[in-house]
C-alpha cells in the first residue's frame, strides 16, 4: 500500500514551529514520492473529554484550514476526537487509526509529541509500534527562535500582553479579529470618530491587550488603513463590557450587519480614562499621526 507521510495535532495558529513540522512532513514525502498529510482535530481534545474547558484559541477551524492550506502540504485529514479514541492506547492508535484507518506509510512526531491513552509513553514505543506494522517513525527536530522555544501558550501570552510583533512573528503572518458589525453607542460619531463595532464570529479567540492597534481593516473586497480600540470605554463610563472597535481612514459609509477583518500590525498605547471627553479627543488625534507612521513603515 503507498499510504501517505503524515503528522498528528491541534495545531492551533499554525505558527512557525508547526511550519517547521510540515516542512519535515514534506521533505520525507518528496524523497518518498508519497503524498504529505496533516491530521488535525476539529475540536479541542481536552474540550471532548472535559465539556466545561474552552481554552482562547488563535484560531478557530476554518482558519487553520486557511492557514494549513498555505503551507501546501497535500491533505488535510480532520480527526474527530471522541472519547473511544482517547480511550485507545499508543499501539491501538498506531495500528488502527494511523495504519489502518488513514493509510499512513512514514508518521513524523512533533519533537515533544505524545499521543495514547494518558500520553503515558514516549517516541521509543511509537518506534517499536510503528515498526510492528511496518510503518516508519520519524522524530521531527525542534525549531527555536533566538535560543526560545515556540508554542502557541506562549503567542496567547504575546497577544495578551500587547506584544503584536513578536506574536505575528511567530505566527509567520499577522494576527486577525473578524466578525459582524453590530450597533454600539452612536458616541464615535459625535466626536468625529465613528467607529464599526466587530462583534467576533469566533468568540474564542484571544482578544489582545486592551488598549490601541494600528491595524489593517479588509471588508467588501478593500483594504484600508485603520485604528482598532479595544476597551471599556473608561472615560464614557457607559458600561463595562469590552468593546472591539475600529475607526476605518478614508472611509464615510454605513457598515451595520456586514462583516471585517482587522489584522493587527502594532500596539499603539494601552487603555486610558481621560477626564474629558475633549482630553480623549485629542489623545485620538495623536493616536490617528502614530498610526499613519506606524502603517507607513510597512
Ligand atoms: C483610536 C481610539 C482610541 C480610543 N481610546 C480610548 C481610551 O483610551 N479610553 C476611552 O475611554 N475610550 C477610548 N476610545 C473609545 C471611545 O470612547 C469610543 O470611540 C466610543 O466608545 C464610541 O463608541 P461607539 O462606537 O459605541 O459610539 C477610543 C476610540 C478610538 C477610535
Ligand atoms: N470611517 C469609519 N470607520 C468606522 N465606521 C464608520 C466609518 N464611517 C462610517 N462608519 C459607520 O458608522 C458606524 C459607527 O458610528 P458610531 O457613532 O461609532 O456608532 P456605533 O456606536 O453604532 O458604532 C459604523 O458602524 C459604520 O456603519
Amino acid at each position: 500500500m503507498p499510504g501517505v507521510v503524515a503528522t498528528l495535532g491541534f495545531f492551533d495558529g499554525v505558527h512557525v514551529g508547526h511550519r517547521h513540522l510540515i516542512s519535515q512532513v514534506k521533505a520525507e514525502a518528496g524523497r518518498l514520492g508519497l503524498p504529505s498529510a496533516v491530521i488535525t482535530f476539529p475540536v479541542h481534545p481536552r474540550k471532548v473529554l472535559q465539556a466545561d474547558y474552552q481554552p482562547k484559541l488563535l484560531c478557530g477551524y476554518e482558519e487553520k484550514l486557511e492557514q494549513l492550506a498555505t503551507t501546501e502540504v497535500d491533505y488535510c485529514i480532520s480527526l474527530p476526537f471522541t472519547t473511544e479514541l482517547s480511550r485507545l492506547t499508543a499501539r491501538e492508535f498506531i495500528t488502527d487509526v494511523l495504519t489502518e484507518r488513514i493509510g499512513v506509510h512514514t508518521f513524523l512526531v512533533g519533537y515533544d509529541h505524545r499521543f495514547g491513552h494518558n500520553r503515558e509513553e514516549g517516541v521509543d514505543a511509537y518506534l517499536s509500534y510503528g515498526n510492528s506494522v511496518g510503518m516508519n517513525v520519524i522524530q521531527a527536530t525542534e525549531l527555536r527562535v533566538e535560543g526560545e522555544n515556540v508554542s502557541s501558550s506562549r503567542i496567547r501570552r504575546l497577544l495578551m500582553s500587547g506584544e503584536i510583533l513578536q506574536a505575528n512573528r511567530l505566527l509567520s503572518y499577522n494576527y486577525t479579529l473578524s466578525g459582524k458589525i453590530v450597533e454600539g453607542y452612536q458616541v464615535g460619531r459625535t466626536i468625529g470618530f465613528p467607529t464599526a463595532n466587530v462583534k467576533a464570529w469566533e468568540k474564542y479567540k484571544v482578544v489582545p491587550l486592551l488598549g490601541v492597534y494600528a491595524v489593517r481593516v479588509h471588508f467588501r473586497g478593500e483594504t484600508h488603513g485603520g485604528m482598532l480600540y479595544i476597551g471599556t470605554r473608561p472615560t464614557l463610563q457607559n458600561g463595562t463590557e469590552i468593546s472591539v472597535e475600529v475607526n476605518i481612514f478614508d472611509f464615510n459609509e454605513d457598515l451595520y450587519n456586514e462583516s471585517l477583518t482587522v489584522e493587527f500590525i502594532d500596539f499603539i498605547r494601552g487603555d486610558e480614562k481621560f477626564g474629558s471627553i475633549r482630553q480623549l479627543v485629542e489623545q485620538i488625534h495623536r493616536d490617528k499621526e502614530n498610526v499613519i507612521e506606524r502603517l507607513k513603515n510597512g
